[in-house]
């Protein structure tokens, strides 16, 4: 019962929100970032969700909100770049979504989130932190996800078309 949903998943700055956004439109379904449901469910944007209530009760907002995004039978999510990680979270989400990882090289991540302040993960890091990171991440995208696609390409239409044509 999977079949018309879809969840891009990947590290910060892969291009999730950006892809998701452009295959919803594509495919003419509705569209859904974790990131932004929870900003406005609360109220308070991610990074001040952390640094006034911390990173343990935001990935509880995650987990509690994965039931909101199976109401429709076709949806394109963009997730949160630890949404996926855990395990409660991907059990749920892997049983009703084609989990997509946007596997995008660690330099081009970095180029797009450095100086970013609405990703508190990424902006108390250093760039080796952050690869450290990006490593130990990455064997669990692919780990957990169906398939992979390449999300650095130019244009959002490539890999958009990528995804369709892997899903068949
Ligand atoms: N294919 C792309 N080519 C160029 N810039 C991109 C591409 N995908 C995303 N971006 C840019 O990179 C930044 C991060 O993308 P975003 O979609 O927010 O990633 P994520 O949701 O995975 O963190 C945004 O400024 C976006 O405009
Ligand atoms: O990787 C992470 O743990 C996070 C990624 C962010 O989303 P993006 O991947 O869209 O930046 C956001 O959910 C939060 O800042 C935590
Ligand atoms: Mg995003």
């Amino acid at each position: 019962m999977k079949d018309n949903r879809i969840m891009l998943t990947g590290f910060m700055g892969s291009g999730k929100t950006s892809v998701a956004t452009a295959l919803a439109r594509e495919l003419n379904y509705p569209f859904l970032d974790t990131d932004k449901y929870i900003e406005e469910r609360e109220g308070m944007s991610v990074a001040d969700i952390f640094a006034k209530r911390g990173e343990a009760y935001f990935r509880t907002l995650e987990h509690q909100i994965t039931f909101d995004l199976m109401k429709n039978f076709s949806a394109v999510i963009s997730s949160g770049g630890g949404f996926i990680l855990t395990d409660a979270v991907y059990q749920l989400a892997a049983s009703k979504f084609n989990l997509v990882f946007l596997d995008t090289p660690f330099e081009v991540c970095l180029s797009r989130i450095k100086n970013d302040k609405s990703r508190p993960l990424a902006a108390t890091r250093t760039d080796e932190e952050l690869l450290k990171l990006y490593n130990y991440r990455r064997g669990i995208y692919r780990a957990r996800s169906d398939f992979s696609v390449d999300g650095s390409k130019k244009l959002l239409s490539d890999v958009v078309d990528e995804i369709i044509h892997k899903l068949k």
